[in-house]
């Protein structure tokens, strides 16, 4: 199902839930801004390449709009709408005073070289650089980008309006960026897990798990789950998938990742087919990489009990439909993968305030958040008799719904 239909139709649901007012809902839905540019630059052989790049503004009822920006070949303007659409949500759900945006720019990083992505990544910055800002637009890291696509959108944006480290966030460390932004999205899908294991009577120890994707994201969540005790038992990427029923030994897969740019060949575990990485037995699935990947098609042949969403909108609703009858609880992506974007918060108050914090207090102050999200979550699920999608999605509904009458709507 396309992205954005699916994020709409939950969106939906969850405003009937709450009886929102049907302009104001159609007020919510529609996008405050949406920018597409055109970036030509010379490749590195003299040719022209031309891209398309995409920003997304959708909401900014509760302060600057927020969200990354993604290099991806599949990045089209639903799929970025959609994204942008959750990040609104997302950062309500975590209660930090933002509203959402996302970008993209449809291209494939891995084929282009390191000189070629920094003239695109400035090339794109000249394009939106009025339309973003410290109190207006705060882009970030996502799916092919890191810290340097942030210093080189940094480094441009101020040439046109002086110094600014706050425009965005997800930096190197040397330039104003936070330490633990760089674990903080896999810190948080730790912390959910364990949220909603204590819930149920259970930890991480002993628990086995599925990951597929082990970029920033996936790769820190195992990390951290295998310090944990967690078993990890399959792990996917771009280059091919793994398994091992004893738990793969996440440190020398890291280095192996670090050494071969991917899982494949990891001498620790056997091969297996990726399409086949979501139905491997385990208990608990996590998706971190691309959207849609759980579907009708594969929904039924699940057999994790719990799907933990570090990627966005993995999950289609018809999926969501069938697992649900299977009892398959899903912790849903503006909850589970809200870490990033709450450091990222943590990144810019340290900016504005001229002051960085110690990495125990970012990891304490994420923690604090996270436990306090689940909670709020479950709240709204006691409140609406709903799972947890739909208690995260009316939590975040109605907190952008609140700010946006308190603004005004009335007048
Ligand atoms: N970076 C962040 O702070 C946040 C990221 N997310 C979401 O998490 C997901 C992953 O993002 P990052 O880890 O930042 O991206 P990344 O670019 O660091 O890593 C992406 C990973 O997915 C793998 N991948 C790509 N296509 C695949 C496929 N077809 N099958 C299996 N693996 C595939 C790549 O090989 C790589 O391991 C995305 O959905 C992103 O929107 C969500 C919240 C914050
Ligand atoms: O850190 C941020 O500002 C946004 C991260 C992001 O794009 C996401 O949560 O999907």
């Amino acid at each position: 199902m396309n992205a954005l239909v699916a994020t709409n139709r939950n969106f939906k649901l969850a405003a009937r839930l709450l009886g929102l007012d049907s302009k104001l809902e159609k007020s919510l839905l529609i996008p405050f801004r949406e920018i597409k540019v055109e970036c030509t630059l010379p490749k590195d052989d003299g040719t022209l390449a031309t891209f398309v790049g995409f920003r997304i503004q959708h909401d900014n009822a509760r302060g600057p709009m927020k969200g990354g920006i993604r290099y991806h070949p599949e990045v089209d303007p639903d799929e970025v709408n959609a994204l942008a659409q959750l990040m609104t949500w997302k950062t309500a759900v975590a209660n930090i005073p933002y509203g959402g945006a996302k970008g993209g720019i449809g291209c494939n990083p891995g084929e282009l070289s390191k000189s070629e992505l920094e003239r695109l990544t400035r090339v794109f910055t000249q394009k939106i650089h009025d339309l973003i800002g410290i109190h207006a637009d705060v882009p970030a890291p996502d799916m092919g980008t890191g810290p340097q696509t942030m210093a080189w959108i940094l480094d441009e944006y101020s040439k046109f309006h002086g110094h600014s480290p706050a425009v965005v966030t997800g930096k190197p460390i040397d330039l104003g960026g936070s330490l633990g932004r760089d674990a903080a999205t896999g810190r948080g899908v730790l912390f959910a897990t364990e949220a909603l294991l204590n819930e149920h009577g259970k930890s991480i120890s002993g628990q086995k798990f599925v990951i597929q994707g082990f970029g920033n994201v996936g790769s820190w969540a195992a990390q951290l789950i295998h310090e944990k005790g967690g078993k990890i038992v399959a792990v996917s990427d771009i280059t091919g998938a793994i398994k091992n029923s004893k738990g793969i030994d996440i440190p020398s897969l890291l280095k192996h990742v670090k050494e071969s740019k991917g899982v494949q060949g990891f001498p620790g575990g056997d091969s297996l087919d990726p399409n086949l990485i979501l139905v491997e037995d385990c208990d608990i699935l996590i998706p971190a990489a691309l959207g849609g990947v759980i579907n009708r098609e594969n929904a039924n042949e699940i057999k994790a009990k719990f799907i933990i969403e570090a990627a966005n909108h993995p999950t289609d609703p018809e999926a969501d439909e069938i697992l649900s009858k299977k009892g398959v609880i899903i912790l849903p992506d503006i909850y589970a993968n809200s870490g990033g974007v709450t450091v990222s918060y943590f990144e810019w108050v340290q900016n504005i305030q001229g002051f960085m914090w110690d990495e125990e207090k970012v990891n304490n102050e994420l923690k604090t958040y996270m436990t306090k999200g689940f909670k709020d979550v479950k709240g709204m699920c006691q409140t609406h008799n709903c799972d947890l999608r739909m208690g995260a999605f009316t939590l975040g509904v109605n907190r952008v719904a609140r700010a946006t009458v308190l603004r005004g709507w009335e007048a």
